[in-house]
């Protein structure tokens, strides 16, 4: 449960350039030492001033004033019912790019709709043989007549559960409960006669459940094994007093489909168990199983027997089909998160057809791809002893199961891929798209939309990290829906998009999401138990509208951080400017001239700046998080540059004018006078620059609103400037005195000042919108994107390509070498097809389209060994 340590990129380069602006103190500090020498002064004055450099170059304000955007950012969230407790993770949450969804609770309802319950019933053949069989659907659980096994799937219904009564109202895993309320069956805790219960049950006090139709019938809970959802099932012991026999024990288990499958004895299950299941999950519909096992032992040994020697050889008493409906705003939600180029991931311990059909659902999948998922194959190894995988292709809702002879068999090394089926998606048809090697907006496109979707399933994502660590990272990038993935998986998944360089939201709401929602950059909980003592930030509207709201705020106090740093920074450098020019003459800025800036301009537009709220939608792309990026520092020194020139124009103009009276150093320890007019001078046109800095770093689309929606900033801008315009024209006596300024005699020469300080703000204005902001930040970090894009494609086609076989002819099948790790390749063979027209499927087009940028393992050294079949060019093989 400790904080993980925050490791943003935005953090680091603030340490960077805050030793970046301690090297310019150290050598405004050498320079004051030495130019203070140079003219005579004491000691003392000497250690002071050079002393005072360094607290102008490095604002001790900083941290305070980096805080305003997060504090700010906190506060529209907590207004719109997100609460945050740990506000320094707002500005990463900027740079959020991929998106894990939990399904149950976060993706559809947390309050499942009963569909139908399939019971199982037992028909005897024979005198020797009966067969088991699903009966028809059954919409009603009330009946306890005609079921199989005496109505004991009702019974396991109404008792497996882990529901308690507060205050008198049923509290508990809602799953639970609506099968409960389903039952019409009633529940008592702890009423009538306790003394005589606990006798009874051997001091265990039990749950009494009994049926609505049977006055007399009644069921005790005695022992409950409770859910868990790395084990997907959960377990009572319940024991019917009507048979009064103490050792008449019955064991009820529900849980995963595919886990009570596998703790049931085999003859109990109906053959077409898994079609079931399939056909159901397919339709999206949430399953749970439900079977029993008769227990022959007396309370005391029920109390104390261990979970795993009870819950084996079970009998199979039937489905229970749960509907699963998708929240109304998930959809419209995730295709703002698809528009702003933010990947959303499906996480989620259901089954995985089941997620597929909601993931299509929702958008994470488009309806015009194709789905495959990627299976492995218990028990059959292929040739270097690894569990061999397959992809099958999935297909819509309204289509059939998919058969297993349609599967995509695949195997690792030097093997190949057999594609069976005639449209599995992998046909040569989609693999020799021949790349053309501009990347254009159009073949961009085209690649994103001829790629397809994964699908795994926990056991699979469990087999791929032990046997292929080279596959996860790339799997992790194209991977789209994970299903059947326990608490530690879920987190495994978060870590490992981390460290292929995703920042990474989860949002979930149970306790299954914790360790992910922990692990997470930025967790986000839509529950106020468990999840939200994980997670940094917890929504209390129960919907996954808080996602793009988080982010939108994230990238408002992200680049509000920039903002003010580079303000700060700005801010700064032009107090050391101003006093640099100073010191040539041993002179400094007053007391009231310090103050005016650092108290009033200063602190009230640092506290203002972050009031901007942010862009009501989300851009395609994430702000910059590099503060030490060309466009930030080019900013910062132009407009240094820029300020610099404007005051050494002001220095030297005043002191040539004929009015002028050189500063008086004071001699020895005489009591120092700071007044001067090429201070007042410097101060005039410096009160502009700081305005003009706080103006030109407020960015506003498509970040932050414009400047115009933080009215209290456009406000301290109109009278900031009103003031600093009387300051210079009206110089009172009361303006002088107060901020120790001299009277500049000429009219003239203070509107020449006023004009300096104009051709400096349109100069900052356009240096900073034209130049750092279409060409730097727009046309320049385009054009770099673009030339590694093309890098990537570069090298994509030559294995793209048709290549000549060794007789001339085009070669039949194609190669990639992509994606390959240490010799260790997964390989696709294809019979070729002559339409071209056919889109590529590469996986490493999605991945390009989706990071936008190259992961680390992109840029990895392709292996100069391929495996044997390349070198023969009959039997090229695609990598995966
Ligand atoms: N109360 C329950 N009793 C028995 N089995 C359950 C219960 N709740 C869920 N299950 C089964 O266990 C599986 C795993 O549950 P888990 O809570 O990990 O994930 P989930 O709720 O299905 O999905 P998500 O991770 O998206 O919330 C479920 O798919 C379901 O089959």
């Amino acid at each position: 449960m400790y904080p993980k340590p925050v490791d943003f990129r935005f953090t680091k380069d603030l340490f960077k350039f805050i030793l970046f602006l301690a090297c310019i103190s150290g050598c405004g500090f050498l320079y004051t030492i030495v130019v203070m020498i140079m003219r005579g002064n004491t000691l003392r004055r000497i250690i002071v001033r050079s002393l005072d450099i360094i607290t102008i170059t490095v604002p001790p304000a900083l941290p305070a004033a980096m805080s305003v955007g997060i504090i700010n950012a906190q506060l529209r969230l907590k207004k719109k019912e997100i609460f945050c407790i740990s506000p320094s993770t707002i500005n990463t949450c900027g740079a959020i790019n991929v998106v894990c969804f939990d399904k149950t609770g976060t993706l559809t309802e947390d309050g499942l709709d009963f569909h139908v319950v399939r019971p199982v019933k037992a028909s005897i053949k024979d005198e020797n043989t009966s067969s088991i069989s699903f009966m028809e659907e059954m919409t009603e659980l009330t009946s306890r007549n005609g079921l199989s096994f005496d109505g004991d799937l009702v019974k396991a219904i109404a008792t497996c559960h882990s529901l308690t009564r507060i205050n008198g109202v049923l509290h508990g895993d809602p799953l639970d409960l609506i099968l409960f309320q389903k039952t019409g069956w009633t529940m008592e805790e702890g009423v009538g006669d306790i003394e005589e219960e606990t006798q009874r049950f051997d001091n265990v006090q039990p749950s009494i459940i009994k049926p609505s139709d049977d006055e007399e019938a009644e069921f005790s809970v005695i022992r409950q094994f409770t859910f868990s959802s790395s084990l997907q099932r959960m377990s009572v012991i319940v024991f019917d007093p009507s048979e009064d026999r103490p050792d008449n024990m019955m064991l009820y288990s529900k849980g995963s489909p595919e886990m009570i499958l596998s703790l049931c004895d085999p003859k109990t299950v109906p053959e077409d168990y898994l079609t079931q299941v399939n056909a159901y999950a397919q339709h999206g519909f949430r399953l749970i199983a439900v079977a029993r096992r008769p227990l022959d032992m007396n309370f005391n040994k029920a109390s104390k027997v261990k979970r795993d020697s009870v819950e084996c050889d079970l009998e199979m008493l039937g489905l229970v089909v749960m509907e699963n409906r998708v929240k109304p705003v998930t959809l419209g939600v995730i295709n703002q998160l698809n528009r702003a180029n933010i990947r959303t991931v499906m996480v989620t311990g259901d089954n995985l057809l089941t997620g597929l059909s909601v993931a299509r659902e929702c958008g994470i999948i488009r309806p015009q791809k194709r789905a495959f998922l990627v299976e492995h194959v218990p028990g059959e190894l292929d040739q270097y002893g690894r569990t061999k995988l397959i992809i099958k292709q999935s297909v819509s809702s309204s289509d059939e199961v998919i058969e297993d002879d349609e599967s995509v068999s695949v195997s690792m090394g030097s093997s190949t891929w057999k594609g069976s089926s005639e449209n599995d998606g992998f046909s040569p048809t989609n693999t020799e798209v021949e790349m053309p090697n501009a990347v254009t907006t159009e073949n961009l496109d085209h690649l994103i939309a001829s790629s397809y979707h994964l699908a795994i399933s926990g056991p699979t994502f469990a087999v791929i990290v032990h046997e292929y660590p080279e596959l996860v990272d790339q799997l992790c990038c194209v991977c789209d829906v994970f299903a059947r993935m326990a608490p530690d998986q879920k987190q495994l998944l978060v870590e490992q998009l981390q460290a292929v360089d995703y920042t990474v939201a989860m949002c979930g709401d149970g306790a299954n999401d914790c360790a992910a929602l922990k692990a997470a950059h930025a967790g986000i909980s839509l529950s106020d138990a468990e999840a939200s003592i994980a997670a940094p930030f917890t929504s209390k509207v129960p919907d996954i509208r808080c996602v793009p709201t988080v982010i939108s705020e994230g990238r408002a106090a992200l680049v509000t951080s920039f903002g003010i740093f580079k303000y700060m920074a700005g801010y700064s450098l032009t107090q050391f400017v101003t006093v640099m020019h100073l010191y040539w003459i041993s002179n400094i800025l007053t007391d009231g001239q310090f103050m005016f800036i650092d108290m009033f301009l200063i602190t009230m537009f640092a506290l203002l700046f972050g009031n901007t709220p942010a862009f009501h939608r989300l851009a395609h792309t994430s702000p910059p998080t590099r503060l030490l990026s060309i466009a930030s520092m080019t900013s910062v020194i132009g407009q240094l540059i820029i300020i610099g020139i404007a005051q050494f124009t002001v220095f030297i103009l005043t002191a040539q004018q004929s009015w002028f009276t050189p500063y008086k150093p004071p001699v020895d320890d005489e009591v120092e006078d700071k007044r001067s007019m090429q201070g007042t001078a410097l101060f005039c046109v410096s009160m502009f620059q700081y305005i003009i800095l706080a103006i030109v770093y407020s960015k506003g689309k498509p970040y932050r609103g414009s400047l115009l929606s933080n009215k209290p900033m456009c406000a301290l801008t109109v009278f900031a400037t009103l003031l600093c315009l009387f300051i210079v024209i009206w110089p009172t006596e009361l303006v002088l005195l107060t901020l120790g300024n001299v009277d500049l005699p000429d009219i003239y020469f203070r509107l020449f000042i006023l004009g300096v300080a104009f051709i400096n703000a349109l100069v900052s204005f356009a240096f900073e919108k034209g130049f750092v902001d279409y060409f730097l930040l727009g046309y320049w970090e385009r054009y770099k994107k673009k030339r590694s894009l093309e890098t990537i494609v570069d090298y994509v086609p030559s294995d793209h390509i048709r290549r000549p076989s060794m007789n001339g002819l085009t070669s039949s099948r194609t190669e990639t070498t992509l994606l390959s790790g240490e010799g260790q390749q997964l390989h696709m063979t294809k019979t070729p097809k002559t339409d071209e027209g056919q889109q590529s499927s590469s996986l490493f087009e999605r991945i390009i389209s989706r990071i936008g940028g190259e992961p680390a393992w992109i840029t990895s050294s392709i292996p100069q060994s391929s495996s044997p079949d390349i070198t023969e060019p009959e039997h090229l093989d695609r990598t995966f």
